[in-house]
């Protein structure tokens, strides 16, 4: 199936046309029995999700679904009675040993269910609580809580949020789009659940994943939250635990593959952008394979990013611009830094490419910048060092594999272990996006002291906390209090006694997507591209001052996520302005935003930042 807009019927004609296909609103009634006389209901959609006297949550059957306009609001699995019981007694009584995080905080998951309970009931005041004690519960609506809640979903489900397209549904996702009660949609973040954080793929549970990030797209961005819409693309799982679970909410096959999984996504795509034609989506946790064809395939046609690849390379990149300034050298001399990177997937590959980008840039962008900024990095993955010698090596890995000449000087061969690497390099900077918890190792970290670095630097960005290749206790403790330490899920600083603290930065791509996505909005520029991208890495590495890198602090803490996301928003529309992208949003038209100095643009970002106070509903002269 082609992608391209050939399908973009106008909204308003492909709702009229699809509706009367489907639906006659006369069948929208549905009779329960109640004792012996039949209840009518004259409810629709997520209406009936809502109302506890005629709400059955997954045991819709697909007939109902299908004339209660409840297709697509549900988890694939039609579930019965008995098993949503079962299902919810396990929940209860798991209760004890859910709400248990690792040592950070026992009481997270109890705390993400008191949460959810109040989105559930009250958006204005639910994202009140979260904007003012964002420090605290960002943990537990994003990373890492969010990554416990989708591996404890199927107990966890109660009221759904988003919506899910699945593989059953092939033909039927144009319709299945009306759906959804919001005539306007600015956000989607999409995940087809193979991927989620560190944890693999956990199947139509990794929704959590994009609710957790549309919370941060209205706390930290602004965008209002009755236009953002999570999405899950149920193709399957490949999870074999998950396809034996009788409590699991999605479709019990393997995923889906080649064509059959593109054409999926190619008609959620058409589906979604047909309704609305501006919507921005955000694709997440997509496992690699997938992750870099649907960005290529898609990146030209729709207002779109990959937040693995790209944000995640943003937010390395400034934080990497940030342990050169740490160091009391100028941004200009990252291209003599040595990078080791552990871990080739689609966050690794995607800093490699923008890190070697950068540093060719500051280079003079010649081919010889090029290959010499290629020669700063050594990237060691499952098999290790990756050479030209490894044997089929991914396309996207293969511009990064060393060569066998090169690296018998340094006196490493493919396949070296970390450990190996690291101390032939002795690198400036070790960054992991390994998913592999405890990765840098006692040995590692020793051989780290080697770093010919008068700072040397630790990434350890894979989450959730577990799976962080160290913790900065470990990681301080080894190389001292001068180091500089990220990681991708939050820890707290290290107190040394002296009155001296090892700063914990969250090096974690929060800081750059809902900036992202903002100034996408309010430019209407039509794609996101790469330069806009660069601007809001580039404002990110800006942010800190001097004095904050100087003392280890490279990016900024939670509590100013809002105000750092304004200013890379105005830095995206402004980029978009200089790439003549710009198409304007609402009453700001392309002209307009043109004419806006630095200033303006910072108001107008402002004006447009949805806050959570309550509408007056009605107003009375009296
Ligand atoms: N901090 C952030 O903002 C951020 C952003 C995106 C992803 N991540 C994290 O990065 C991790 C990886 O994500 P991904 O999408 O690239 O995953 P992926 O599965 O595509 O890639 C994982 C890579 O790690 C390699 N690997 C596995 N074991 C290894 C080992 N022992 N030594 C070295 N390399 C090893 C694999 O070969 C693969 O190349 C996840 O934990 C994710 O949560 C963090
Ligand atoms: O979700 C996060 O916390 C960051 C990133 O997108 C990830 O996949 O780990
Ligand atoms: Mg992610």
């Amino acid at each position: 199936m082609g992608i391209a807009n050939k399908l973009r019927l106008s909204s308003s004609l492909s709702r009229i046309l699809h509706r009367r296909i489907l639906y006659s609103s006369a069948a929208r009634s549905f009779t329960t029995s109640e004792g012996h006389r039949p209840t009518i209901v004259h409810k629709q959609g997520l209406d009936i999700l809502h109302d506890p006297w005629f709400n059955k949550g997954t045991a819709f059957t697909m007939t109902e679904r299908n004339r209660l306009d409840l297709r697509g609001l549900l988890p694939p699995n039609v579930m019965d009675s008995e098993q949503q019981i079962q299902r919810f007694m396990t929940d209860l009584k798991r209760l004890e040993e859910q709400a248990r995080d690792g040592p950070s905080d026992p009481n997270a998951l109890a705390k993400w269910r008191i949460l959810n309970r109040l989105h559930d009931r009250n958006e204005t005041m639910y994202y009140k609580v979260l904007i003012n004690n964002i420090e605290e519960y960002a943990p537990i609506v994003y990373t890492p809580t969010v990554g416990l809640v989708c591996q404890n979903y199927s107990g966890l489900f109660r009221r759904p949020r988003g919506m899910y397209f699945s593989a059953e549904d092939r033909g039927e996702m144009m319709s299945m789009v009306y759906n959804w009660p919001a005539e306007q949609v600015d956000m989607i973040v999409v995940t087809d659940g193979s991927r989620i954080l560190g944890l693999g793929d956990l199947g139509v549970h990794g929704i959590g994943i994009a609710v957790g990030k549309l919370d941060l797209y209205v706390a930290a961005a602004g965008i209002n939250p009755q236009r953002v819409l999570p999405v899950m693309i149920d193709v399957g799982t490949n999870n074999e635990k998950l396809l034996k679970d009788p409590m699991y909410l999605g479709l019990q096959q393997h995923r889906l593959e080649d064509d059959d999984y593109v054409d999926v996504i190619d008609e959620f795509m058409e589906a979604v952008y047909t309704r609305w034609p501006h919507v921005i989506v955000q694709f997440e946790d997509f496992q690699s394979k997938w992750a870099f064809k649907l960005l290529q395939r898609y990146r030209c046609t729709y207002r779109m990013f990959n937040d693995d690849v790209q944000g995640t390379a943003g937010v390395a990149i400034a934080g990497l611009l940030g342990a050169v300034r740490a160091q009391g050298r100028p941004m200009i001399d990252f291209p003599k830094m040595k990078i080791v990177v552990a871990g080739a997937g689609s966050a690794g590959i995607g800093v490699l490419n923008a890190a070697r980008k950068t540093m060719a840039r500051m280079l003079g962008n010649t081919e010889t910048a090029f290959d010499s900024a290629q020669s700063q990095f050594w990237v060691v993955d499952a098999q290790g060092l990756i050479t030209e010698r490894r044997e089929n090596i991914d396309p996207e890995a293969q511009p990064f594999a060393r060569k066998t000449k090169e690296m018998e000087r340094q006196g490493l061969k493919e396949g070296a272990t970390l450990v190996e690497v690291v101390r032939g390099v002795k690198p400036d900077v070790l960054l992991g996006l390994s998913a592999v918890g405890g990765l840098f190792s006692k040995e590692v970290l020793e051989a780290m002291k080697g770093s010919t670095s008068t700072r040397p630097a630790i990434f350890a960005m894979s989450n959730p906390t577990k799976n962080a290749e160290c913790t900065p206790q470990d990681a301080f403790s080894i190389l001292g209090e001068n180091m500089i330490f990220a990681s991708g899920s939050p820890f707290k600083n290290v107190e040394f006694g002296s009155g001296h603290v090892g700063h914990c930065n969250q090096g974690n791509n929060m800081y750059l997507f809902p900036g992202i996505g903002l100034g996408t909005l309010l430019s209407g520029a039509p794609i996101v591209s790469d330069g806009m991208l660069q601007a809001a890495s580039e404002c990110l590495a800006a942010y800190m001052s001097e004095e904050e890198v100087l003392q280890g602090i490279i990016y900024p803490p939670i509590s100013r996520i809002r105000d750092i996301t304004k200013r890379i928003a105005a830095a995206v529309i402004k980029e978009a302005i200089e790439e003549d992208l710009v198409e304007g949003y609402r009453e700001m038209d392309a002209r307009e935003l043109q004419k806006l100095n630095e200033e303006e643009l910072m108001e107008y970002v402002e004006n447009n930042m949805w806050n959570p106070e309550y509408p007056t509903l009605v107003y009375k002269d009296d």
